[in-house]
């Protein structure tokens, strides 16, 4: 690095968005001081990205790096419902990076929180031994009550947003680019993967029309609705036909002679929201997402008892443990 931490963090900070309706002070003193509206709950969540564990040089480009770690906190909020609003960004930082890297990194991070108006209120700047890492803490809000995993009732639906194990998929496909594919569904897994677009809008029709719970999809579609059905204390039973799974993961399974349904359960990292809500309650949803052009799907009910039970078309039953990305497998 030839800046020193001070120049750096001056050079990364004038390439994002650091001001905004509810910063009073951003990144400049000991702590970012913000507003909320009177009525607002603050919602607040951090997740970390490390070299190795999250991207490798083949799969992440340093815009890449940036933009998905910012996404990927967002996500968390979208899933409560909330509006996000200001980022912070921690970066552990091996001796050898060149700048341009962190500042093609930040030209990530500048391209989502413009995308979602957010703030860069501030962050931090080490020196690590061991590979690249990247802490985002985002901050949002709501005036609603909070889409919790918690409010899971026997007789709601299980839904989920948008198409999912396209994530997976194009991980697969950038770790294996010998892999025989058409063009076209390798360059949409690719942008799938590097580029998830939180759920913002979709997780706020849900709070507005009265979701029971909600959780993003960052380890797997098998994994969040174990913690679904365990905070909620219920059962989901899924059908397996109609979970909306990626037309070009579809593709990519087939191709590789895989169930392509596996890049749902276990992929990860879609970004997607999935849930539950009344019958009533998803009638309104799925009429406000479709005036939006959000695809809302079925993709199972709620019951009495624990777990998670797929049903596959001829009829079968299997339990779906929460095996998806465990950074600490037992
Ligand atoms: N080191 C920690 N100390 C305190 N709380 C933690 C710690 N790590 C995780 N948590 C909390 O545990 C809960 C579950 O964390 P988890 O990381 O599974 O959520 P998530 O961010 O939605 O998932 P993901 O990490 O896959 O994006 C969250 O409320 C999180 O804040
Ligand atoms: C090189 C490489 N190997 C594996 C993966 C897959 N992956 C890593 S973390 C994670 C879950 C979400 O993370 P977290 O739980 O930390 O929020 C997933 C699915 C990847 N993206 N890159
Ligand atoms: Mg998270
Ligand atoms: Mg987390
Ligand atoms: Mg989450």
């Amino acid at each position: 690095m030839k800046l020193d931490e001070f120049g750096l963090i001056r050079n990364l900070t004038s390439r994002v968005p650091t001001t905004g309706r509810h910063v009073v002070v951003g990144p400049t003193d000991d702590a970012a001081v913000l507003s909320i509206e009177p009525g607002e709950q603050v919602l607040v969540s951090t997740d970390t990205m490390v070299g190795g564990a999250h991207f490798l040089p083949e799969t992440m480009a340093p815009f890449d790096i940036g933009y998905k770690a910012v996404a990927a906190s967002i996500s968390d909020i979208a899933a409560m419902g909330g509006e996000p609003r200001q980022v912070l960004v921690a970066l552990g930082i091996p001796s050898d990076l060149e700048p341009v890297f962190l500042e093609a990194l930040y030209d990530g991070v500048c391209d989502i929180c413009s995308y979602f108006d957010c703030a860069v209120v501030g962050g931090d700047v080490v020196r690590t031994d061991g590979p690249l890492f990247v802490n985002t803490t985002v901050l949002g809000a709501t005036s609603r009550p909070p889409l919790l995993r918690s409010g899971a009732k026997p007789g709601d639906v299980v839904f989920v947003t948008g198409q999912i194990g396209s994530s997976g998929a194009g991980l697969d496909f950038l770790l294996h680019p010998k892999l025989l594919i058409d063009p076209a569904d390798g360059a949409v897994l690719k942008e799938r993967h590097q580029r998830p677009k939180p759920q913002v809008t979709a997780g706020q029709i849900l709070s507005l029309e009265g979701a029971s719970s909600c959780d993003d999809i960052s380890d797997g579609l098998a994994s969040e609705l174990n913690e679904i059905a365990s905070a909620s204390g219920v059962r989901l039973r899924i059908e397996t036909a109609r979970i909306p799974v990626h037309v070009a993961a579809r593709n990519l399974g087939r191709l590789q002679g895989k169930d392509p349904l596996d890049y749902a359960w276990y992929g990860g990292e879609d970004y997607q929201l999935v849930g539950t809500a009344s019958p009533f309650a998803f009638a309104r949803i799925l009429a406000r997402a479709e005036s939006m052009q959000i695809q809302v799907t079925q993709i199972g009910r709620v019951m009495q008892g624990d777990g998670v039970v797929a049903e596959f078309p001829d009829g079968t039953l299997d339990v779906i443990t929460a095996k998806g990305y465990n950074h600490f497998p037992g």
